[in-house]
């Protein structure tokens, strides 16, 4: 089921993100898709018309600057707070059924504890409304989500997968030393403070549903279903550890740009995480309330997932988000040409997050341990320098500085003659410029009016992609990979080509491809124009009104990218 609230979310008006044009609507509709499926739906600086900034009387003391986000529960708005002279964040009830009594009381609980020293947003103060208590908070920028968004997805590099596992560790472990569970971990309960000046120093938020341990009941449903732990979804005893699988699950997006596990409902979830993981165990399933729900005793005394057939009465197709056979295929992403140190630094990356990925809760690694894992804590040859600067003044260096530092040689889709044999990745490796907070910073000021060849060009600061329309054609350039996503493609072969054909045969690290792929198959489909539907996202774009010019300039820009971006696939060890 597509998540309405999620889609409206994401083509929203958000700081930042201007999705004037037609293609960069239905580019962004397709980029997001991967994660449409219950990860929480947002509505982020939705609207700011004063009707819907106030929809109760704030004390006088406030004045409302505008709307900064939405959950299920509440609304959050921007407040001037007369007294302290300080912006806030406000979150507001949004009706009687969403109490925030709960929320409060840990919150007021974290302030105690100083806890906003451990990654966790700062309570401030808290007043009542008509539906309840608002509560005031530290102003933070936008969410993971958000941020993810802005890059469309693009795998972040390890480095800075680092940044953000770290500090959720230290919020987490703060967490457990209270004896404190989430329980509603994702994309948009991770904020980033700035993400213009400290693009990876974040705060976890929501406290909605958090708990402490003894409250942690058998039975509860809790996370959003992409982000649910084996023991939710089977009704297992539970603990702080549920938060550990989420986290992975976000690890996992960070690290690829694609949902670990996928599906429309709880029963193809599980399937997913056993074909990717393997079947918890038995002693586990047997504790689970709905393990029956989902398994069969078999005779020779196991349990065995029943099949699509038999558990909805009818087959059902899967729906996968990635075709990796183990998390161990994640080992061979490269996204830095120059870090020598990236293989040594993705194995421990990929180390971490099998860890968090346990389907057994007592093997899964805890937030202490994750802050003592290796790749946490190892001084890596190309990190060295920044490992010994705070995390804060590494995030404050000057722009230039970071940019000359992280990006790799301009990399270019020139003719592959003319490449630098240096530049050539090895057999199967598709290199692709991560999206930096940089790179989106330079795209920011640029918006969606700017023709994809120069949006690329001022992004890398080198001709790597061209438009596949003549200056005569009156179609505007598509703004594809607008976070500055470069990809290095191997000279297509005869027997790649072949290959690349097969779009089974699709390799991880063609991704990027593979999902180019799957958008077209959406919009043949008339999948994309449904999702405008559903989300009453098109409105702005008029690009309802033809939508038989739009599905065939879609098809024209996709199948220019599937020639163009023929993919690289490993002769032997790729992934079907
Ligand atoms: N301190 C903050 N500063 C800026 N924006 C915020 C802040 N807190 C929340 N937001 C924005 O408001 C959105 C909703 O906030 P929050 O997740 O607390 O609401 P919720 O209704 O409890 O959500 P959920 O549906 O997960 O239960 C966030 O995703 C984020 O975009």
């Amino acid at each position: 089921m597509i998540c309405t609230q999620y889609l409206k979310h994401c083509y929203g008006p958000s700081k930042g993100m201007k999705l004037t044009s037609h293609f960069s609507c239905c580019f962004h509709l397709f980029c997001f898709s991967i994660l449409r499926d219950n990860m929480g739906s947002r509505v982020s600086k939705a609207s700011t018309s004063p009707s819907e900034m106030d929809p109760v009387q704030l004390p006088r003391g406030y004045e409302v600057l505008e709307v900064l986000g939405e959950g299920y529960f509440g609304k959050v708005l921007k407040c001037w707070k007369k007294d302290i002279k300080q912006t806030v964040a406000v979150k507001i009830p949004k009706c009687f059924e969403n109490d925030t009594v709960n929320e409060v009381s840990m919150l007021r609980r974290f302030k105690h504890l100083k806890l906003h020293q451990h990654n966790i947003v700062e309570f401030m103060d808290c007043f009542q409304t008509r539906y309840g208590k608002a509560i005031v908070l530290e102003v933070l920028d936008i969410t993971l989500g958000d941020y993810l968004g802005k890059t469309s997805f693009a795998p972040m590099l390890v480095s800075d997968i680092r940044s953000i596992i770290q500090q959720m560790g230290t919020a987490f472990e703060a967490l457990k030393g209270i004896g404190v569970i989430h329980a509603d971990l994702h994309l948009h309960n991770i904020m980033i403070e700035n993400h213009q000046t400290q693009p990876f120093r974040v705060k976890l938020i929501d406290f909605g549903v958090a708990m402490s341990r003894s409250e942690a009941s058998q039975g509860k449903l809790l996370q959003p279903m992409a982000f649910r732990s084996p023991e939710i979804l089977l009704g297992c005893p539970f603990s702080e550890a549920i938060d550990m699988w989420s986290l992975g699950c976000l690890m996992f997006i960070m690290i690829c740009g694609k949902l670990p596990f996928s599906g429309r409902s709880e029963y193809e979830i599980l399937r997913s995480i056993i074909d990717l993981l393997g079947q918890p165990e038995d002693l586990v399933l047997s504790t689970g309330l709905q393990t029956k729900k989902y398994f069969n005793w078999t005779e020779s005394s196991s349990w065995e997932l029943k099949t699509s057939f038999e558990y909805f009465r009818c087959h059902l197709s899967t729906v996968k988000d990635h075709k990796l056979q183990s998390l161990d295929d994640l080992k061979k992403m490269r996204l830095e040409e120059n870090n020598g140190s990236e293989a040594a630094e993705r194995d421990q990356c990929i180390e971490l997050l099998k860890a968090m990925l346990k389907t057994g809760e007592d093997e899964r690694i805890t937030p202490r341990e994750v802050l003592t894992h290796l790749f946490i804590t190892k001084d890596y040859p190309n990190n060295g320098a920044e490992k010994s600067e705070t995390s804060h003044r590494k995030m404050m260096r000057p722009k230039a500085a970071v940019l000359s530092k992280r990006r790799p040689a301009c990399p270019t889709t020139a003719p592959p003659s003319t490449l630098h044999t240096s530049h050539i990745p090895p057999a199967g490796v598709i290199l692709v410029q991560p999206a930096t907070a940089e790179n989106i910073l330079l795209l920011e000021g640029q918006g969606s009016e700017v023709s994809g060849r120069s949006y690329i060009d001022k992004t890398s600061g080198c001709s790597a992609f061209t438009s596949p329309f003549s200056s005569e054609d009156s179609t505007p350039s598509p703004t594809f990979l607008p976070s500055g996503v470069v990809i290095l493609v191997r000279p297509a072969t005869a027997q790649r080509s072949m290959l690349g054909d097969q779009e089974s045969a699709v390799s991880f690290q063609s991704g990027l491809y593979e999902a180019s792929v799957s958008l077209v198959t959406d919009v043949e489909s008339g999948m994309e124009s449904s999702i405008c539907e559903a989300s009453g996202s098109c409105e702005n774009t008029g690009a309802e009104n033809e939508p038989g010019k739009k599905k065939n300039f879609l098809r024209r820009v996709f199948s220019w990218m599937r020639k163009t971006f023929r993919p690289c696939v490993p002769s032997v060890d790729g992934p079907a």
